[in-house]
């Protein structure tokens, strides 16, 4: 029994020599392998990260071995002078060329590659205990996508997700120290997802110049209205179509800019008569006199604006019964064309009119429109210097709302909704010295967006109402009759009364 399992241990021994000396050929291989490959990896990773001191190494060790020192040396100084030369003479172009590309260039790989210590020291790490170690573990919100969105303005964005137990409002909370530990100005966070938002730093101010004045865009786009710049770099686009718009803003913070530049953009569809405007403004038309030609119908007192605002509920209340199991959603037409229902100081008809009657015939159209009017394509823009609730009490019933520099913080809130400071509308902030600046809250998103309209200068009012006056053919206007019997308590109603 004992002399077979000798024989086969005799064997044993030579089967584990091949073995032993297979694995390690094959080990020396792997290994081998594992080298070159870290090497080449090393290399191209060098040469991506310091390309000009890789290939400065480059040149100076081909340089040495083929004997072409001098000349290379000679090369190399007349490069560093040329730079410096250019430098001191044309600063513009070399910052734009060569400093800010590589400014940007550091700025953007510093933030990737210390993103986790950043998370770590903005209060955004969730210590985390492993089930199977028993090890605390640090777990940090991901980065990715990270771009810079707009050279010219420094804008940088990247796509967050944070961590299983974090909120996007976690790391909302904690944008101001994120922007300021990543040496930015400001910081925002745009909700994009249960877990993932936007992250926009903001390392220069596009907002602090006087934004030119945009193109007249020649096709009516009533849901994307150019009205300036927001402060990502990007184009600040309003939508007029099925909202009202609410502007607030102390006197001199540029509302007639906003204004200026909502008719200028859609001045091509007032002059082709897709869109009506009508305005009122009971400062006697200081304000919009200079653009009457825009306007289908003009006010400029209290009475005639009160009667203005009763005879655009007849009209929407007239459109309304006409669309009623049609359409539920108003298409601007010649016949049937988006009004616009203008109103400067919207206070003077709702509170500062000493007339009682007057002011509850205006509360009550203004109410009417707010609430209804926005399905038949009847749309109010108001624009407010106090937003007190006893001055504008139905403010709420505006979706769409642009609070402008403002005098007390807590009437940022009171104009944009809940919340919106701590959003980081911070209106009482703006300096006197940036009018046009606003904020611009939209219902159903949650962040407000800082923006600057564009100036209308007097010349630019004048050759805007020039050219995109409506056309006075009859046809192009809308039929406007008596409302139908069939809706007296809203028609009928108001224009008794009104007439009263
Ligand atoms: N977007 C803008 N960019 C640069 N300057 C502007 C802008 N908007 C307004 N301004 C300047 O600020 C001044 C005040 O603007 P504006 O009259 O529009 O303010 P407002 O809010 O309408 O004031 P008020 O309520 O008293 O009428 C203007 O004379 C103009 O010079």
């Amino acid at each position: 029994m004992s002399g077979r399992p000798q024989g086969i241990v005799t064997h044993q021994p030579a089967q584990q020599n091949t073995a032993t000396s297979d694995d390690w050929i094959a080990d020396l291989i792997v290994s081998l392998l594992s080298l070159v490959w870290w090497m080449v990896k090393t290399a191209v990773l060098l040469a991506w990260r310091f390309p000009l001191v890789v290939a400065g190494l480059l040149t100076g060790w081909w340089a040495y071995t083929s004997d072409h020192l001098f000349l290379v040396g000679i090369v190399a100084a007349v490069l560093v002078m040329a730079l410096v030369v250019w430098r001191l003479v044309w600063p513009g172009s070399f910052s734009h060329l060569i400093a800010q590309p590589a400014w940007r260039r550091r700025k953007r790989r510093a933030i990737r590659r210390n993103w986790p210590g950043l998370c770590e020291r903005v209060g955004l790490a969730l210590a985390v205990t492993d089930r199977r170690s028993g090890q605390r573990e640090s777990w940090t919100p991901g980065l990715s996508r990270l771009r810079w969105a707009s050279w010219e303005h420094l804008v940088l964005t990247g796509r967050v997700q944070v961590v299983a137990g974090q909120t996007v409002d976690d790391l909302a909370s904690a944008a101001e120290t994120l922007g300021a530990a990543c040496g930015a100005w400001s910081c925002r966070v745009r909700k994009t997802g249960p877990r993932t938002a936007v992250v926009t730093w903001l390392y220069g101010d596009p907002l602090a110049q006087v934004v030119t004045r945009l193109p007249v865009p020649q096709v009516l786009d009533a849901a994307a209205v150019p009205i300036g710049l927001r402060e990502d770099g990007q184009p600040w686009l309003l939508r007029l179509a099925a909202t009202h718009v609410l502007i607030v803003g102390v006197t001199g913070a540029g509302k007639g800019s906003v204004v200026w530049s909502l008719l200028g953009g859609i001045a091509g569809g007032i002059r082709d008569g897709l869109v009506q405007v009508w305005a009122v403004d009971g400062k006697a038309g200081m304000e919009l006199q200079p653009g009457r030609d825009l306007f289908t119908r003009f006010e400029t007192t209290v009475e005639d604006g009160v009667q203005l605002l009763e005879d655009a509920v007849v009209l929407m209340t007239e459109r309304a019964a006409r669309m009623a199991g049609t359409s539920r959603r108003h298409e601007p037409s010649t016949r049937e064309p988006l009004l616009v229902v203008l109103v400067d100081e919207v206070a003077l008809l709702t509170a500062y009119t000493p007339d009682r009657k007057l002011r509850d015939r205006a509360e009550k159209a203004l109410a009417a429109i707010a609430t209804q009017g926005r399905a038949p394509g009847v749309v109010l823009v108001a624009a407010l210097q106090d937003p007190r609730k006893e001055v504008l009490g139905l403010r709420n019933l505006f979706p769409t709302k642009i609070a402008m520099r403002l005098d007390e913080k807590a009437q940022v809130d009171m104009v944009l909704g809940e919340g919106a400071r701590e959003s980081g509308a911070v209106c009482h902030q703006i300096p006197d010295t940036s009018p046009g600046v606003a904020y611009v809250k939209v219902d159903g998103v949650r962040e407000p967006v800082r923006v600057r309209a564009a100036y209308y200068d007097d010349q630019a009012i004048e050759d805007l109402a020039r050219t995109h006056a409506p056309s006075k053919a009859p046809e192009s206007r809308p039929v406007f009759s008596v409302v139908d019997d069939s809706h007296p308590e809203t028609g009928d109603d108001l224009r008794q009364e009104g007439a009263a």
